[in-house]
Parts: C-alpha cells; structure tokens; sequence
C-alpha cells in the first residue's frame, strides 16, 4: 500500500499554499510538524481529495484519488481541525448519522458504532448529547467516525488543539493501536504530539518538505551542537544574536540558555542532548534568520 504524492501544489491567488510537494507514503505513522500557516491543512486538504491541486497528483496504489473518487473515499478517514459536531444528537445518533452518510449496511453500522464507541473510551456517554461533551470527548468522537470504514489511510488535522495534557497522552496511546497496516497522517505545530509514535516526521515549511526521517534520525542531525548553560543577563543578548536559542528563563541571578552551536560558545556551557524540540526549533529559527 502506498500514497506517492508527486510535485503537489496549490496556488491561491498570489499565495503557493503548497509548493512542488512530492513524497512517497506507506504503511506507519507520520507526523507533519510545522508552524501554523505553512501548508499543512492545504496539503491535508488535497490527500483527502476535498481541495484539488493546481498542479501534481496523489495516487493511492498507483491510481490517481481524483479518478479513484468514491473507491478512495472508501479506504479513507479524515478528522478535520474542526468538526461540525452536530450538538443536539447523542454520539450514537451521530455516529450513525455517519455510517449512514458513508453508506455502511445498517446492521454492521450498530455493531461498530459500539464497538468504537469503546475504543474511543466513549461507550458511557453514548447516549449523552454531544453538547454537553468536554473538548477531548468531542476529539475521539472524531477519530471514532473516522474509524466507521475501518479506513487504510488516516489523516488528522491539529487533532489534540485544546486537550489538556493527560488527555494528549491518552490519544497518543490510541493512534499507535490504530497504526497497524494503516497510513496514518497526524499535523500538528505540537512536537510532543507526535515524538513517541511516529514512525517518520515531516517538517513542511513554505509549502515544501523541509526535511524528514524518524525521531532519532533527526535528533542525531544535532549531536554535539546543543548546549546549555547559566549565564549573566547582560550577555543574553549577544547569544541569542549569534545562535539558534531553543530555550531560556531567568534563574537565580543568572539566566540559563539552551542553544544550538556547532562549536561550545563559552566555558559556561556544557554540551546536552539533542531533542526533537529542538530539530524544530533549528528549522524554524535559522531560516527565519535568513
Ligand atoms: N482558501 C484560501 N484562500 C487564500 N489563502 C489561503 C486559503 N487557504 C489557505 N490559505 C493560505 O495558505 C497558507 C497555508 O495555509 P494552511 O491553512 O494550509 O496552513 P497550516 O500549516 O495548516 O496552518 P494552520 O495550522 O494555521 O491551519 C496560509 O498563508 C493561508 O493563509
């Protein structure tokens, strides 16, 4: 199984949304980081096959998605950034509403709905109208209708925007049980999202792929060039001019630095491990520098 994306891109107006984007996709977990407005939700857009290219294709097994239309539909599930979530219905009604729209034999959509129900944690509100949700039961309500064709590609969009943090982690627990023998495409600006379960990471920057590889892959790009350190609050300034700083905050009398160097900038610094966060913030920093 495998989504090729060839010199993808999407022109509005004088604004290149998504630039001569090409990747090949297969079964596992990846996740597109990147600031917002770089194109994540345009490129997501256009996998799905709701926004159509100015330019390039997607093809799913070799067959372009636009020709595919209802078969790709079929093998395909999207949770949108937002979600009209029809608040008057219980997250029954609502997930048969679904099935329904997507067509599923109606005896088959009961059980399912069910059986998602329970694997969202969501088996007790099921008859709970969906106004009276919290924001996370309202986000794996989304991955359960997703859920609904037992799709082979899934694409979520910013999917844990507005979750508290144990609620991050309990969906994070969820879409690695889900990954196997899918394409799962998860777009986040949240590196902790998407650090433990992808299996490769997408940084897309101006509407292109800025650079990829798995977690460790990426952080050994850094090796050796991330350091920290306490120094005055005077010479703050002159680091944070020269080099990329992923993190500083004042404490006690000094301020401490972490930074990106390819050399130990001064004897108050000792070298430390790179993170993911900081791959980001190098991407970002450096060619906002430019
Ligand atoms: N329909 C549209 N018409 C004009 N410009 C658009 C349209 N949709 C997106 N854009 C622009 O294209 C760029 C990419 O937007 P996109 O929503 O894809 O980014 P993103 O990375 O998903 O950001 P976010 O996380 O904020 O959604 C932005 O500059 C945006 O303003």
């Amino acid at each position: 199984m495998k989504l090729t994306v060839s010199n993808l891109s999407k022109q509005f107006k004088n604004k290149s949304a998504v630039d001569g984007l090409s990747i090949e996709l297969k079964e596992g977990v990846y996740g597109l980081l990147g600031a917002n407005g770089v194109g994540k939700t345009t490129f997501i857009q256009m996998l799905c096959g709701i926004l159509s290219p100015t330019e390039g294709e997607i093809r799913f097994n070799e067959k372009n998605i636009m020709d595919l239309g209802e078969a790709y539909r079929d093998i395909l599930g999207y949770v949108p950034q937002d979600f009209g979530y029809f608040p008057e219905f219980t997250a029954e009604k609502f997930m048969l509403y679904i099935a329904a729209v997507k067509g599923l034999p109606a005896h088959y959509a009961k059980e399912s709905v069910q059986k998602l129900l329970g694997k969202v944690n969501l088996q007790k509100a099921s008859d709970k109208k969906i106004k009276t949700f919290s924001g996370g039961m309202k986000k794996r309500l989304g991955i359960a209708q997703a859920l609904l064709n037992d799709p082979k590609v899934l694409i979520l969009d910013e999917p844990t925007a507005g979750l508290d943090p144990k609620e991050r982690a309990y969906f994070r627990g969820m879409i690695s049980d889900l990954s196997k023998d899918r394409i799962v495409i998860l777009s986040t600006h949240i590196v902790s999202d998407v650090e433990y379960i992808a299996d490769e990471i997408i940084f897309m920057k101006d509407g292109k792929i800025e650079s990829r590889g798995s977690v460790r892959a990426l952080i050994q790009t850094l090796t050796g060039k991330v350091w920290e350190g306490n120094v005055a609050e005077k010479d703050v300034g002159k680091y944070s001019e020269k080099y990329s700083v992923v993190n500083s905050h004042f404490s006690d009398k000094r301020t401490y630095i972490r930074l990106i160097a390819d050399k130990k900038p001064s004897i108050d610094f000792k070298e430390a491990e790179p993170t993911l966060e900081d791959v980001y913030i190098n991407i970002f920093r450096t060619k906002e520098a430019e």
